[in-house]
């Protein structure tokens, strides 16, 4: 192995360490720190996922709450609960847990969420403010990996990224971040031809797709720092990202696990917009 782990875990775990000492002493001026969590339906993974950041939430001193409603929930009332956790001045950040019921439109469900309170970074208003720069919320993922490139010193000045995959919650979100610190930034999808050829020029590769195995050791040029987005379930069972990462970790010179990557850093950076959120309403 030649490459150096970029270990997710023990980075949120100094991060949350660090919201919760802003959020004890936004507390001790008088101000709790909430967010509203909404799952509905039953979807086993969706129920782990939120159980996961209610914990994280009260393990950093914030107070999350878990709203659950049924799958067969009309969109006008998951709508008219959106707009009442907007009002709520003690809720300081609100995530509606996706997927959503295929009755449902996500995207209209995202935007009646108050940017203010979007902690998840999944506004339009939230996506112009990253794209022009303003204040706004960054997607948790996206903002996790530059965490991850951040903590091992990283100067992406001048050097060519390339993400792979054009998702509005992780690919273009990725680009953005990685353009506003002068990288050259190069987007990869699914009609890209010759992956390879291009990936074998970055010095920065993000892959974010969800297809196992996507980044092999031969589209890796030598030093590459790795970030894996990809969360994919192998036959056995086992998570995995998008990247070899045995073949990849003897060519790159950094990489990111999955499990223990970008996963735990999302769930971080979530805890970080939401302190965000109280303490922009506080002041
Ligand atoms: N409104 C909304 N916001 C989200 O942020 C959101 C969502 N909906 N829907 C589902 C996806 C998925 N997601 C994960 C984040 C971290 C881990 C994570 O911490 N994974 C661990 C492993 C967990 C395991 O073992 O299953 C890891 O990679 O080490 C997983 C999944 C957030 N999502």
């Amino acid at each position: 192995m030649t490459a150096q782990l970029i270990d997710g875990n023990a980075l949120a775990k100094t991060i949350r360490a660090e919201v919760s000492g802003r959020t004890a002493a936004l507390k001790a001026r008088g101000v709790n720190p909430a967010l509203s969590i909404i799952l509905v339906g039953e979807d086993p993974a969706s129920q782990v996922y939120t159980k996961h950041k209610v914990n994280d939430s009260a393990q950093t001193g914030l107070d999350a709450t878990l709203e659950t409603y049924p799958a067969d929930m009309s969109e006008a009332d998951l709508l008219a609960r959106i707009r009442t956790l907007n009002d709520d001045p003690k809720v300081h950040g609100i995530l509606v847990q996706l997927p959503l019921p295929k009755h449902m439109d996500s995207q209209k469900v995202i935007e009646t969420i108050s940017p203010a309170k979007d902690v998840d970074g999944f506004h339009v208003a939230s996506a112009g403010a990253l794209m022009t720069g303003a204040p706004g919320f960054w997607p948790c993922t996206p903002h996790g990996c530059m965490k991850m490139l951040e903590s091992i010193g990283y100067d992406l000045r001048g050097k060519h990224a390339v993400v792979i995959g054009r998702s509005n919650i992780v690919g273009k979100p990725m680009a953005m971040m990685l353009l506003a610190k002068s990288a050259t930034v190069t987007i990869c999808h699914s009609a890209t031809k010759d992956l390879g050829a291009i990936t074998r020029q970055a010095d920065v590769i993000v892959a974010a797709v969800g297809k196992l195995d996507l980044l092999t050791a031969d589209m890796v040029k030598p030093g590459a720092v790795v970030i894996d987005v990809g969360m994919n379930r192998k036959a056995d069972g086992k998570l995995a990202g998008d990247v070899d990462f045995d073949g990849v970790k003897e060519v790159a010179g950094w990489i990111t696990p999955v499990p223990g990557g970008v996963g735990p850093m999302t769930r971080a950076m979530l805890l970080v917009n939401t302190l965000e959120a109280a303490e922009r309403a506080a002041t």
